[in-house]
């Protein structure tokens, strides 16, 4: 008997972890660079079971409204469902300038990012339920084409891997969402500095559901400066930092007035997980025209766009099907 045979026969056997089926169908449209597989069919049939867990509620400070689902995706399928996400999808690692003044910055997001969906002033007709037909961008009143000018951006819809996990979130939380926003933390030093999704093309009040796959990161809450204190601020009073480990499969959604008092970030990491990828998925929905115009800028950009790559293991420049 070899070696190695007397090892496995001695070593308890560890599963193979059933790679998911690849779908056939994909979501199409000009705007794609590639063709986007539809969810593999074990992930589409156990996230039927989701929400996983019931959601906690988190609202122990003032203007803190957080539900917290610890996992919303069920542990069955959320490794396969990272692992797609990361190979099907495009990503674009955006550099843009901020002027203030005289005096321009040159910014490079720390996390590959990429978005899908369109404002509450547009929609895109369904293709047809086979998946072949492609998505256009209509008017959401009399659902006639869009003119040319309407956006400087060019609009993407959600393909059917996404949307469905849309309609899910809906179906759980009450909201409506048109937009999906993509991150990827390739490692600890990705990161999304302190910040809050309080744009008013959001509205007041906005709710964002924020899906975690992948390595766990810390997400961070604190409360945001109180400059002028109203009659209902306190004195003295004293806000805790939020702290949430969150795993894969896990959603928060952030609601009521919390975007409007709260800061959020997911600071760089050294250790254990730090070599590890993530991604977030956040749904949200925008009223009006500026919220695609904001949402494409800041999250496609001008440049390249990167596709995983198995082999290479890491995200590498995509320049195929490119003339
Ligand atoms: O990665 C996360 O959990 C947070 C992402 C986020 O805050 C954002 O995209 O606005
Ligand atoms: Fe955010």
């Amino acid at each position: 008997m070899k070696r190695g045979a007397i090892d496995s026969f001695f070593k308890p056997s560890t599963p193979k972890k059933p790679k998911y089926e690849v779908s056939t169908s994909t979501s199409n449209h000009p705007s794609y660079p590639f063709p986007i597989p539809h969810l593999p069919p074990s992930i589409a049939e156990q996230l039927g079971f989701a929400p996983a867990e019931e959601g906690q509620t988190i609202n122990d400070q003032r203007d803190l409204d957080l539900i917290y689902y610890q996992p919303y995706i069920p542990s069955s399928i959320a490794p396969d469902l990272f692992d797609f996400l990361r190979k099907e999808l495009f990503f674009q690692r955006v550099v843009y300038n901020i002027k203030r003044g005289d005096i321009t910055t040159t910014i490079h997001t720390p996390r590959f990012t990429t978005v899908f969906g369109v404002d509450s002033t547009s929609l895109f007709t369904s293709p047809t339920p086979d998946g072949d037909g492609v998505a256009t961008l209509v008017d959401a009143q009399t659902n006639k084409p869009i003119e040319r000018t309407r956006y400087k951006c060019t609009p993407r819809p959600l393909p059917q891997c996404l949307d469905t996990l849309r309609k899910l979130t809906q179906g759980t939380t009450g909201e409506t969402f048109n937009f999906c926003l993509v991150n990827y933390y390739a490692d600890g030093n990705d990161s999304i500095s302190y910040h809050s999704d309080d744009e008013r093309f959001l509205g007041a009040n906005p709710a964002i559901a924020s899906f975690s796959l992948g390595a766990r990161r810390d997400f961070l809450m604190k409360h945001k400066p109180v400059v002028a204190p109203t009659p209902k601020d306190r004195e003295g009073e004293e806000f805790k930092v939020v702290k949430l480990g969150l795993g894969s499969g896990d959603m928060v959604l952030m609601r009521g007035a919390t975007q409007a008092n709260w800061l959020h970030s997911v600071p760089k990491r050294k250790g254990e997980a730090a070599g590890r990828g993530r991604i977030n998925v956040t749904f949200r929905r925008a009223l009006v025209r500026e919220g695609t115009e904001n949402y494409y800028r800041y999250n496609v950009g001008d440049g390249g766009v990167f596709r995983w790559d198995e082999g290479e293991g890491r995200m590498v420049d995509w320049k195929g099907g490119r003339e």
